[in-house]
């Protein structure tokens, strides 16, 4: 479970005597569904709520908690509970091959070279992205290049998938093939998304509007308040 207490970010307004902006604004939020989404119009925060879920971003005051942890004093271990997936998988994919990648995954938890090659080969085969393992990552088509970034943040065995805007950048075949890999990971899952037909798919969206939680609960209703917030 991951615990927003009293959180705030606030950012200096760089080259002007103002004070700090704020992002956030005091949320509190314990996140126990297994599937959240949060939404929100461009500039709202969600973001910036997403990356304090792993220690991305680091609270300006209160605290963060993963089962139990805080994301500030025990980073490391928020990091291997929380994996984050980007909107833009070049952001995060690190080695030049989706096999090398995975494997970089994979390093501390198999330490032979030739196992931890086959086992990010299989894991690669198993999202059916296989054929590409050994492909450039530059070469890879957006979906499959997400594909792999999941792959990679998903060896590590999170307890947690955080996952910013993931099917943006997404043709709608691809779009709809993500959200089937996300209706049957096992992880919770926490997502933005402007597609709020995905975001129905939730048990609980949670609406952020100027930094602030505008609404939270059942979808439709959160959806409803949202939509409405928009014509006003
Ligand atoms: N490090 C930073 N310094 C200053 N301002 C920032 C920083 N990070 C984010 N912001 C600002 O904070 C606001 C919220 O950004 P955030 O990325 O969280 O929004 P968002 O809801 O995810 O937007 P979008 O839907 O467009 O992706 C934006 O106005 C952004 O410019």
């Amino acid at each position: 479970m991951i615990q927003l207490r009293d959180v705030s970010v606030r950012v200096p307004v760089i080259g002007r005597n103002a004070p700090d902006r704020t992002l956030l604004d005091a949320v509190s939020l314990d996140l126990t569904e297994h599937r959240i989404a949060v939404i929100g119009a461009n500039g709202s925060g969600k973001s910036t709520l997403l990356r304090l879920l792993n220690g991305l971003r680091t609270p300006s005051s209160g605290q963060v908690l993963v089962a139990g942890h805080d994301t500030v004093e025990e980073a490391k271990t928020v990091r291997s509970l929380v994996g984050f997936v980007f909107t833009d998988p070049l952001a995060q994919l690190l080695m030049p091959t989706p096999v090398e990648d995975v494997e970089l995954s994979l390093r501390t938890r198999i330490r032979n070279r030739v196992a931890r090659a086959d086992a990010a080969q299989r894991l690669l085969d198993e999202r059916g992205i296989g054929r590409v393992a050994h492909q450039s990552i530059y070469d890879l088509s957006g979906g499959e290049r997400q594909l792999v970034a999941l792959t990679s943040v998903l060896a590590v065995e999170p307890e947690v998938i955080v996952a910013d805007e993931p099917t943006t950048l997404l043709d709608l075949r691809n779009k709809l093939m993500l959200r089937d890999i996300f209706e049957t990971l096992p992880q919770q899952l926490i997502f933005s998304t402007h597609d709020l037909d995905f975001a129905r798919e939730a048990q609980r969206v949670i609406v952020i509007d100027g930094g602030r939680v505008m609404a939270d609960g059942d979808p439709d209703a959160a959806i409803a308040a949202y939509a409405g917030a928009m014509r006003a």
